[in-house]
Parts: structure tokens; sequence; C-alpha cells
């Protein structure tokens, strides 16, 4: 790395018999045209080249390090490696592969916090698979809550955000079944998720005055108790404390209608009561190019909003826009982040 160049972004393989590698080498492949900052790949580098054969994309692979990737980055694609361990077929994915697809993730968060990297990026994960081998967290985003903990010593409580270009979506609940979700919903998980978004809205994505919009749980945010009794409970009052705090928000809303176009520009980000009420209007209204961020963590995670998707793996029909969203954005935030430290 030059005396004045950054450190480069962490892009974690994700599961290697998914999409992850395919929109890593196409994203590479489309670097210049693109003016993307560069990023380390953590993960095999036998994977990687299986691959660029299978889709026919030129490209030297390079073993690197956070220290020469970001001169490695305009002629050949640098990697961080961590095999397998088996021969990866792509679409087939197999529970041998879980300690590798943990162990990028893992070593992906060292180096961030120890500033080798300035960001880590993530592809995709099959929850299953790594379930298989027994790992103990939904997703990423409490994993990655997890590993900050460890490392720091000081309690993280990570939120999922889904950005795209015309909507910023958090789900209060996440990987739950839908039936837990009354149970799980309280007022002051509701109070906390609103602080973290409040705050991370002001100081990572410069919106002075977030306007957060929160929706209600039942239809028609439950219709004066007719239809459910939490929204007048629960979150009713989480509302009123926040508002007591100074933070702008306001709901609950009939989640019905909060996502059309008008409704849409009255707030910056619309707080929902469970995942596929975030996650739904998210992926409908920007499927390519969402990303989804991991607030409230002491480094900076973005990630596609897509999972795995198995059925076109080595196919070359999976879309990069995504990822590459995702870079962009960890690279404005984490450079922001530099300029303020
Ligand atoms: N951040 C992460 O690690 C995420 C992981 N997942 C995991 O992914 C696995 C598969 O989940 P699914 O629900 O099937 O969702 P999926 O996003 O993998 O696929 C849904 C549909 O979208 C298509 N698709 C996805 N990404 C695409 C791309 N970049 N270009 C073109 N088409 C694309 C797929 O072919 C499929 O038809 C699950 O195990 C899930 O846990 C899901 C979401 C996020
Ligand atoms: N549905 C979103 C998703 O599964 C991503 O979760 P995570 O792995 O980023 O926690």
């Amino acid at each position: 790395m030059s005396a004045d160049a950054a450190p480069p972004l962490a892009l974690t393989q994700g599961d290697p018999a998914g999409i992850g590698p395919d929109i890593a080498l196409m994203t590479w492949a489309a670097r210049r045209a693109l003016g993307l900052a560069p990023f380390l790949y953590i993960g095999d580098p036998a994977v990687l080249a299986l691959r660029a054969r299978q889709l026919e994309i030129d490209v030297a692979i390079r073993e690197s390090t956070p220290q020469t990737a970001a001169d490695q980055f305009g002629s050949s694609l640098p990697v961080l490696p961590i095999p397998c361990g088996i021969d990866v077929v792509s679409g087939e994915p197999h529970a041998e592969t879980a300690q590798a697809t943990i162990g990028a993730i893992e070593t992906a968060v060292s180096l961030c916090l120890r500033g080798e990297v300035r960001a880590v990026v993530t592809n995709p994960i099959a929850k299953s698979v790594l379930y298989q081998a027994g790992f103990g967290f939904p997703g990423h985003t409490e994993f990655l809550a997890d590993l900050a903990q460890r490392h720091t010593g000081t309690k993280c409580r990570p939120v999922m955000m889904l950005a795209g270009p015309t909507l910023r979506a958090v789900p209060v609940t996440i990987h739950i079944p839908l039936s837990a979700v009354p149970q799980a919903l309280t007022r002051a998980l509701i109070v906390e998720t609103c602080e973290i978004i409040h705050a991370d809205l002001k100081n990572r994505f410069s919106i002075a005055s977030p306007r957060l919009a929160v929706a209600g749980l039942n239809p028609h945010a439950g219709e004066g108790g007719a239809l459910g009794r939490e929204d007048d409970e629960i979150i009713h009052p989480a509302v009123m404390a926040l508002r007591e705090r100074g933070i702008d928000a306001f709901g609950p809303l009939p989640a019905d209608t909060m996502f059309h176009d008008d409704a849409r520009r009255r707030y910056d980000v619309a707080v929902c009561m469970y995942h596929d009420q975030a996650l739904i209007p998210a992926k409908a209204l920007g499927f390519d190019d969402s990303v989804n961020v991991t607030l409230g963590l002491p480094f900076v995670r973005t990630s596609p909003d897509h999972g795995t998707a198995f059925g076109i793996a080595g196919t070359g029909v999976a879309k990069p826009d995504s990822l590459v969203a995702a870079l962009r954005m960890a690279d404005e935030i984490s450079r922001m982040h530099q300029e303020t430290h």
C-alpha cells in the first residue's frame, strides 16, 4: 500500500457455493468503469479461480494482505486465503465449508477493529448450512455484534437496516418466527432500536434531524384496539418516549399505507415491527441496489440485500449491483468516519 493510500475494504466470500464469488469477480472486473475503492477478498482462491473459468472472466488472483491489497487491486484481485477444505461445486452448498465461511467473517472483523481494513462487506451466507455446522447465531447481524463485543468488551446491540435509493427500512425484530413477534416486541426494544437508528443516521448518513416513521403491528395499527392491542399499549408509548427524548418519531402508522411514494417523502426511515414488514417493501422497491447495513456496531458493515441464490451460482446470471452499492456505501461511510476521528 502506498504511504497515502487508505486501507482497503474487506469483502468476505460468503457461502462459497452461492453467488458471492460470482458477484465479487464481476465487481472486480468492472472496478475501473465503476471507480470502486480497492477491496481485499477473504476466501478461497481456488473457488474464485474455478468460478472465474466458469464465468469466463479474465482475472489474475493474487495472494494478498491488507497492506498490499490496494496496490495490487488495479492489476489483480487481492485475496487473503482461507481454504474451504473441499472441492466446492457451484450451487451445491456443503456444511464442510462452514468453518471457512465463519473464519472469513471473523478475520474481516479482526482486521477492521485493528484498522487494517476500513469496513467489512459481507457476501451472503446460507444460514441453514451454518446451523448444520453448529453456528449459534441467526445471521451475520447478531454474529458481528458478538464478535465486536468479544473484541471490545463493550455490549453491542446491532440493528439491521435495508437502505435503498427510495427507502430505508429497519425491522425491530429480525430472524424470529412470526408467531414470536408479539411477545418479543417491548417498549424498551422499540425505544432502544430507534435511539440507535437516530444516532447512526446522524453520524453515518449525515441526516441532521432524522424522521422516524414507526409502523404498527396489526392491521390499521390496531383500529383502536379492535384488531390488536400492541399498537396502543406498546408501540404508541414507545413513540411518546422517543419524542420526549427529542427524537422525531411518529406513529404507529398503518403499515399498508406508509410505503407509497408520497408517504415515503415524509420520513427518513421506516421502523418496522418484523422482518418481512421491512424487507418486502425494501426489496420490492430496490432489489437490485438496496444495501443491508448494520447499525450500532463499532465498525462499518454492509452487505448486498439478497441471499446466496444457489440456483444461479456459476451461470453468469447474478447481478453484482447490490454488492457494488454495498461496497460504495462502506467506502463512503468509512471515509467519513475516518475524517471525523
Ligand atoms: N446477507 C445474507 O447473508 C443473506 C443470506 N440469505 C440466505 O440466502 C439463502 C437463499 O435465500 P432466498 O430467500 O432464496 O433469497 P435469494 O436472495 O438468495 O434469492 C431470491 C431470488 O432472487 C434471485 N437473486 C438473488 N440475488 C440475485 C442477484 N444478485 N442477481 C440476480 N438474481 C438474484 C435468486 O436467483 C432467487 O430467484 C438463504 O439461506 C438465506 O438465509 C438471504 C438474505 C441475506
Ligand atoms: N433477510 C436478511 C438477511 O437474512 C440478512 O441477514 P444478516 O446475515 O445480514 O444478518
